[in-house]
């Protein structure tokens, strides 16, 4: 839990990004007041005002100063924070429920295909996944709305892949969320996996998926045709 957030973002500024959310911050810029927010708190203005900070250099917040106070904005760093926690909780309450993420294919930089091949890899998939992927990975670029829900993915139980070397480097680790993927027609395609490395060029708003056959030709797509990928909690 912790090693995700911000070295100085911990559950007391997490708190102060609540009651900021609370008071409107995810539409809009609120106006807060150290003394006002110090009495919610219950604390002294000092804290109140360092915790309004350390949410700033954390990128979670952008302030503006005005006379009376400041003009606090939620970012979309700090959005995705909140929405880890509201998972969490989800996830207390409801237990692990499949996650649906819309997108559309596009073309990647033609690496995929490298890394899947590797044997140090492969061998991997063949025994944690139980088949021998296509060489190559599918990506989609995310909705917006899908790059918000993304972190509830990453809160279910991935298949862990793990790191390894050959005499030249080492190899980074990876994560496998079980998955189904959709074209608009309705026809699905399973077993397959949302594959996030821990080294990638590509940031939060693709998925790269992995699957026994070629997904283009299983599911008859092409670059910009939309796809809803399934993910589901593991059984195991
Ligand atoms: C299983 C796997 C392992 C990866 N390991 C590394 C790595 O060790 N170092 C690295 O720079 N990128 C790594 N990548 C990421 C690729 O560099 C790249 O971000 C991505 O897979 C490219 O996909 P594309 O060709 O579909 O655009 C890995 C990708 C996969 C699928
Ligand atoms: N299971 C898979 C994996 C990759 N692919 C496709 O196979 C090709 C090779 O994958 P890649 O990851 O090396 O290439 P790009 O994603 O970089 O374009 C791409 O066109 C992927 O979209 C697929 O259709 N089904
Ligand atoms: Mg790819």
């Amino acid at each position: 839990m912790a090693q995700r957030m911000d070295a100085d973002v911990g559950y007391d500024e997490l708190a102060v990004l609540k009651l900021l959310a609370l008071d409107g911050g995810l539409r809009g810029e609120v106006k807060v007041s150290c003394s006002d927010l110090a009495g919610r708190l219950d604390a002294s203005n000092q804290t109140a005002s360092r915790r309004l900070q350390a949410l700033e250099d954390a990128g979670f917040v952008e302030r503006d100063l005005v006379t009376d106070g400041q003009l606090v904005d939620i970012t979309d760093a700090g959005e995705r924070a909140l929405q880890h926690e509201y998972e969490d909780y989800r996830r207390i309450f409801d237990g692990p429920t499949d996650v649906t993420l819309h997108g559309t294919v596009t073309g990647g930089m033609g690496e995929g295909r490298h890394y899947i091949s590797l044997s140090g890899y492969n061998r991997q998939f063949n025994e944690k996944l139980g088949y021998d992927p296509y060489p190559g990975t599918l990506n989609v670029e995310l909705t917006e709305q899908s790059r918000r829900e993304r972190a509830a993915m990453e809160r279910l139980d991935a298949v862990p892949i793990d790191a390894w070397e050959d005499e030249e480097r080492t190899y980074g680790s990876a994560s496998c969320y079980p998955c189904t993927v959709e074209n608009t027609e309705g026809d699905a395609f399973a077993p397959a996996h949302v594959i996030v490395p821990d080294r990638t060029h590509h940031d939060e708003s693709k998925l790269e998926i992995i699957a026994p056959e070629k997904l283009r030709d299983e599911l008859g797509l092409v670059d910009d045709d939309t796809v809803a990928v399934r993910v589901t909690p593991r059984e195991d």
